[in-house]
């Protein structure tokens, strides 16, 4: 199998068919909704709350509310009320149960759930697709996360309808320190192994560091691409604020660290300082742009069309150009 990931692979150019890059298209059919972009903000209490929730239903994007220390039926009801997609994460805790249970009874229901654990392949995960299924039985149900083919296998055969693949590449994780496991290095190709059995959308989770990185994500088969650091560190992200030597930053922490679970246990996630960089909204149009440009490199119209393109592995022993995935 071939090792890489995204800071050793480019994709290669083919003959542009457009005239601007306003003609190519970003948009991503993802379960019931199509959005703007195939991408969405890491569901972390420093990258996403309620005000960039909003934005981003109301904007066109895709978006997954966090889990912790939030009243998640309160939070679906407000976005119902106001006509907006209602997107939670629920863990596999007596709780979450009951929050399935609540949206059931109460009507509310939910567009998606992500069923959000750190060894997505488990039979809690398992137990916790077939009671969405059974009370929320038209609920797109993302679930990982996952770092195997037989991962992304046996979470579709239980009933979920997208698998979210990435076990460690995050920037505030340290599960490969800790752990000794993980997708961490090669999380690219863990992607295109995982994506070669998948049957339905995966969503590709972490180590995204630049825009291009997302174009090479869906080369490799995500449909969808969950983004936490590059979204950390915007004037309206919800992390604090910390100035240092005169120049502001926002603090960004992993959701398995001891600074969102209130103690040092099972700690498996870090804190770090991401420098504040303008506003969220203009982020998005430059991800947008950025990813119109890619389509153009493809010489495609849509984004369906980055999945045509040959790529070169640099450096390292699989080093070499590659005509076909
Ligand atoms: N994508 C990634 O690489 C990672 C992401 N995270 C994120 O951190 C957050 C917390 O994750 P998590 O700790 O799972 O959430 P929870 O603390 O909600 O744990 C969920 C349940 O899974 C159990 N559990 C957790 N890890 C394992 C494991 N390795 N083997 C068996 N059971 C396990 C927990 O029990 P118990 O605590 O008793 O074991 C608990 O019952 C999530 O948002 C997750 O996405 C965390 C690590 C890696
Ligand atoms: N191992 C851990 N992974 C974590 C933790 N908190 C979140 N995450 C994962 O990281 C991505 C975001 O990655 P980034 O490279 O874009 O910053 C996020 O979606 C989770 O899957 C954690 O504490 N430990």
């Amino acid at each position: 199998m071939e090792i890489f990931d995204y800071d050793n692979i480019l994709l290669l150019p083919r003959k542009c068919r457009v005239d601007s890059r306003a003609d190519c298209d970003t948009s991503v059919q993802f379960g019931p909704h199509r959005f703007k972009l195939p991408v969405v903000p890491a569901n972390m209490k420093t990258v996403v709350d309620e005000p960039i929730t909003e934005l981003l239903a109301r904007s066109g994007h895709f978006y997954v509310m966090h889990r912790f220390d939030l009243d998640s039926l309160a939070y679906a009801r407000d976005m119902r009320g106001k006509g907006l997609i209602v997107s939670l994460s629920v863990g596999v805790k007596p709780a979450d149960y009951a929050l399935v249970d609540q949206l059931a009874a109460e009507g509310v229901g939910a567009d998606y759930l992500t069923i959000d654990i750190a060894h997505g392949h488990a039979e809690s995960v398992q137990r916790m697709i077939a009671h969405i299924k059974q009370r929320l039985p038209d609920t797109f149900v993302i679930a990982g996360n996952v770092g195997t083919p037989e991962g992304v296998i046996d979470l579709e055969n239980w009933g979920a309808d997208a698998t979210k693949v990435g076990v460690g590449p995050g920037k505030v994780c340290i599960t490969r320190l800790k752990t000794g496991f993980g997708t961490g290095g090669w999380q690219l190709s863990a992607l295109k192994w995982c994506a070669r059995v998948a049957t339905k959308p995966i969503v590709a989770d972490g180590g995204i560091r630049h825009h291009g990185d997302i174009a090479k994500s869906v080369r490799f088969g995500a449909s969808m691409v969950m983004i936490g650091s590059l979204f950390a560190g915007h004037e309206e992200s919800p992390g604090q604020t910390v100035e240092v030597d005169g120049k502001r930053y926002k603090e960004y922490y992993g959701s398995a660290s001891d600074f969102n679970k209130g103690e040092y246990r099972h700690v498996e996630g870090k804190r770090i300082l991401e420098p504040v960089k303008g506003r969220f909204a203009d982020t998005l149009r430059e991800m947008q742009e950025d990813l119109q440009s890619s389509i153009s490199y493809a010489g495609g119209t849509q984004l369906t069309d980055l999945k045509k393109v040959n790529y070169v592995i640099l450096g390292g022993e699989n080093a070499g150009e590659h005509l076909f995935m």
